[in-house]
C-alpha cells in the first residue's frame, strides 16, 4: 500500500526536503501549512511537517517524530509583524491563511502584554495591506523573508544579518520568535513531522529524511545557493537564514514547545513522540 507525504515546502525545510529520495511505496504532494495540516487530519496524507499547535491540538490522535523540527533560538525571520505603529496602539491586523502556528503564537505574545486589537484574515503584500487601513500585518515563510529583507536590507559588508535595522519608511518589523525567546529564554517550534498514531511511517522512509538532513545540511552553502537565486535574494542572506534553524528537536526545542503549549492549549493532551532512532519501540520521553 502507498504511503502519502504532505510536504510544507517553504524554503526553511530545503535542507531537508530539496535532497530527499522517496523509497519505493511512498508519494508526496506539497502545500502552505494550512493545507497540509488538514490534510493530514483529514486522512489524504499520511505523515506531514504540520503547524506545531495542531500536533498539540490534535495530541489525542497525532503522534510526532522524536528528531525533526522547524524551530529557531532567538529571530526566524521570515514569521513577521509588519507594523506603522508601537504594538501597543495597534488596532487592525491582518493575519494571513497560510498559517497556524503564528497566529497561535501572535495571540500569545497579544495576551501576554494585555493587547486585543482586531484580527482578520487578509491576504496580499505587507506593505499594500498598511496603505490599505491596517496597522498591522503578520506574515510567514518565503514571502516574508523577502518582505523582511526589503525593510531591513540591504546587507553590506560592514552591516551583518543580525546587525540590520527592524525599522524603515515608518513600518516597523517584530520577529515574532524573537519575542518569543525574550519572553521565555527557549527556542520556537513552528513545525513538527506528523502522523496519525495509528499509521506511523515505514523505516526506509525515516532513514531517507534523516539521510536527507545530513545531505542537506552538509551542502547548506548549495542549498542556500539554489534558493538564494529563486528567492532573488543574497547568498549570505539565505546561508544565515537557513544555518539558524534547529531541525533536530532537541531537548531545549521540547521544552519550547511544552511551554507554548501549556500557554496557547492548557489542557491539551499529552504529546506524543515516536521511538528514537535506534530505540525498539514505545513512547520517548516527554521534556
Ligand atoms: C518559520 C516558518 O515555519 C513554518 C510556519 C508554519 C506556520 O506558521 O503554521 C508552519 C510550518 C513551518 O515550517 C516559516 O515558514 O516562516
Amino acid at each position: 500500500m502507498t504511503y502519502r507525504a504532505g510536504w510544507i515546502h517553504y524554503t526553511n525545510v530545503a535542507p531537508i526536503l530539496d535532497p530527499l529520495v522517496l523509497p519505493p511505496g511512498v508519494t508526496a504532494i506539497t502545500g502552505v501549512p494550512t493545507e497540509m495540516n488538514s490534510a493530514l487530519l483529514s486522512g489524504r496524507v499520511d505523515i506531514a511537517n504540520i503547524s506545531a499547535v495542531e500536533f498539540i491540538r490534535h495530541a489525542d490522535r497525532l503522534e510526532a517524530l522524536p528528531d525533526f523540527s522547524v524551530a529557531v533560538l532567538g529571530a526566524v525571520y521570515s514569521v513577521n509583524l509588519f507594523h506603522t505603529r508601537p504594538l501597543e496602539d495597534l488596532r487592525r491586523v491582518a493575519l494571513t491563511a497560510q498559517s497556524s502556528m503564528s497566529v497561535a503564537l501572535l495571540e500569545v505574545l497579544l495576551r501576554e502584554r494585555g493587547l486585543s486589537p482586531r484580527l482578520e484574515r487578509a491576504e496580499g503584500e505587507a506593505e499594500e495591506l498598511l496603505a490599505s487601513g491596517y496597522d498591522g500585518v503578520l506574515r510567514i515563510g518565503d514571502s516574508a523573508l523577502r518582505e523582511w529583507y526589503g525593510v531591513a536590507g540591504p546587507l553590506t559588508p560592514e552591516r551583518s544579518m543580525t546587525a540590520l535595522p527592524n525599522a524603515a519608511r515608518g513600518i516597523t518589523v517584530t520577529d515574532l520568535a524573537q519575542e518569543w525567546f525574550a519572553l521565555t529564554g527557549h527556542p520556537f517550534v513552528f513545525a513538527v513531522w506528523a502522523y496519525r498514531k495509528e499509521n506511523p511511517p515505514p523505516a526506509a522512509l525515516l532513514q531517507a529524511m534523516r539521510e536527507a538532513r545530513r545531505q542537506g545540511l552538509g551542502h547548506l552553502a548549495d542549498v542556500s545557493a539554489r534558493h538564494a537565486a529563486k528567492l532573488g535574494l543574497p547568498e549570505r542572506v539565505v546561508q544565515h537564514y537557513l544555518w539558524n534553524f534547529r531541525y533536530h528537536l532537541e531537548a531545549p526545542d521540547r521544552l519550547g514547545l511544552a511551554e507554548f503549549a501549556a500557554l496557547a492549549e492548557p489542557g491539551h493532551a499529552r504529546l506524543s513522540f515516536g521511538p528514537r532512532p535506534g530505540e525498539p519501540s514505545g513512547l520517548a520521553a516527554q521534556p
